[in-house]
């Protein structure tokens, strides 16, 4: 599944629809390789929808989904999710499980040894500040800022060169927040990879991504860097989410 000139996503004519309600009608769209990509639209545009259809959680109706020029392959989910990391809002971290549990789950999965998983685990922590005495605890021990760390960790563990990001910064306190942008930040610059993400505030998709996808209801409004989204919103629409900024 590689084609280096190929953007990470593209979708060909793409059409979703849930319970007889149209969403996409022939959506056409491309996310850039080894950038960060921001989707940013509305509740219910179809944002979410967008990711799930990346990694082969939803099928498309019509269409075609590619990544890094490969057709989703729905007969092997399992192998191409292992290059894909997802992290969501409800940070979904298993509450029976060790925070080690949780991270390592795939890599125990995928038999690696266990100095292979201290060292990725120990490099990961230290790139999210995160102190390594929370490893034998357990979720409920942990803060909701730590939680979404060990969240992110959980889906960068295999070194996907795909991550998928459903509001996966959200459901922390501002400042906490700002915290975790800049260790996000700091893990992108030590190990770039494509990156999408989901996000409802524009000012986090504007000083995160690298593109931006801006979304109303099934349709695509404005595909381009911050910088043109900011200073030429393609129309009303765009400039709206734009001025509804905190
Ligand atoms: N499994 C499903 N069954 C029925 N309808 C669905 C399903 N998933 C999504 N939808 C509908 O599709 C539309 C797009 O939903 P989606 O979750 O992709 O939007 P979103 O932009 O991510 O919204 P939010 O920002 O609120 O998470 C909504 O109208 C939603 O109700």
């Amino acid at each position: 599944m590689s084609d280096d000139s190929a953007p990470a996503v593209r979708f060909s004519d793409l059409h979703k629809g849930f319970s007889g309600q149209r969403l996409f009608e022939g959506i056409d769209l491309e996310l850039p390789r080894d950038r960060i990509t921001a989707l940013v639209g509305a509740s219910g545009c179809g944002k979410s929808t967008l990711l799930q259809l990346i990694n082969g959680l939803i099928r498309p109706d019509a269409g075609k989904v590619e990544v890094f020029g490969a057709a989703v392959d729905y007969t092997n989910l399992p192998v191409m999710r292992r290059r894909i990391g997802y992290a969501v809002q409800q940070i979904g971290l298993f509450p029976h499980l060790s925070v080690r549990d949780n991270i390592a789950i795939l890599a125990d999965r995928e038999k690696w040894e266990e100095s292979r998983v201290k060292a990725r685990i120990e490099r990961l922590f230290a790139m999210m500040d995160l102190d390594l005495a929370l490893l034998t605890r357990y979720p409920h021990e942990i803060s909701g800022g730590q939680a979404q760390r060990v969240g992110l960790c959980r889906a960068m563990m295999l070194e996907p060169p795909l991550l998928l990001l459903d509001e996966a910064f959200s459901a922390v306190d501002p400042i906490t927040r700002i915290e975790v942008h800049a260790q996000f930040q700091r893990m992108q610059q030590e190990e770039p990879r494509s990156v999408v993400m989901v996000t409802h505030d524009m000012n986090e998709a504007l000083s995160l991504s690298d593109h931006m996808v801006v979304m109303a209801p099934g349709v695509v409004l404005q595909a381009a860097s911050p910088d043109i989204i900011a200073k030429a919103p393609a129309d009303e629409r765009v400039a709206r989410l734009l001025e509804a900024r905190a």
